[in-house]
């Protein structure tokens, strides 16, 4: 059936399939349980992008913890961080003496995790860690750490699985690189 809806129609390569995916989650999953064992773990997914994978990897983590949800976001309306990350909704829980753990899509030029970090550390987190699906290594701007992550990725814009073009593809159930001509296109716009 030709539908030009079909979303799978902006995608050039699949880079990670669903059971790359589920793949990662379990392997991150296995580690996190060790590393957290008998630590009360708050958890705080990154909105918006980090949906997905937030409830895939905490489902194979197998330790008592606590769920919670940050908006913050430097990305407008393409490719390149504004370098300004912008807290639109903060965590309900109170972070003082407690073991974070920040669960990302992706980790690019790195403002957004160095600005949590330095967030959280402020009000008294005990630890604060993040685990990545991907880390986008080449474009790093801040020296900061992915403790955990499931994949390097080289420096090219991927979409699917949380992560957005222009606020859309999110709900792609894999990871992978948009058409040339889906960029030019909103290029020329
Ligand atoms: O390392 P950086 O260059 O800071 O990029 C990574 C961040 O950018 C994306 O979020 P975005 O700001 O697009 O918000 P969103 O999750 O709502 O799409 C992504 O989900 C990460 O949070
Ligand atoms: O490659 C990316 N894709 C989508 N959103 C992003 N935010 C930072 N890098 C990316
Ligand atoms: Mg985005």
């Amino acid at each position: 059936m030709q539908n030009s809806d079909n979303i799978d129609n902006i995608i050039d390569r699949v880079l990670f399939s669903q059971d790359d995916i589920e793949e990662i989650c379990q392997r991150l999953g296995k580690q996190l349980t060790e590393d957290y064992a008998g630590k009360f773990p708050l958890v705080i997914g990154v909105l918006k992008g980090a949906v997905y994978f937030m409830t895939d990897l905490t489902r194979h983590m197998n330790v008592k913890m606590q769920n919670d949800f940050m908006d913050v976001s430097s990305y407008g309306d393409g490719f390149e961080s504004s370098g300004k990350v912008r807290l639109d909704i903060d965590v309900q829980a109170d972070v003082k003496n407690r073991d974070v753990l920040l669960v990302e899509d992706i980790v690019d030029t790195g403002h957004t995790l160095k600005f949590m970090k330095d967030l959280l550390t402020k009000r008294g987190a005990k630890s604060v860690k993040c685990c990545a699906l991907l880390n986008k290594t080449e474009r790093r701007e801040d020296d900061v750490v992915v403790d955990y992550f499931g994949s390097k990725v080289e420096n090219e814009f991927v979409v699917g699985y949380g992560l957005d073009y222009l606020n859309a593809y999110r709900n792609l159930p894999y990871v992978g690189v948009l058409k040339p001509e889906v960029i030019q296109a909103n290029l020329n716009r």
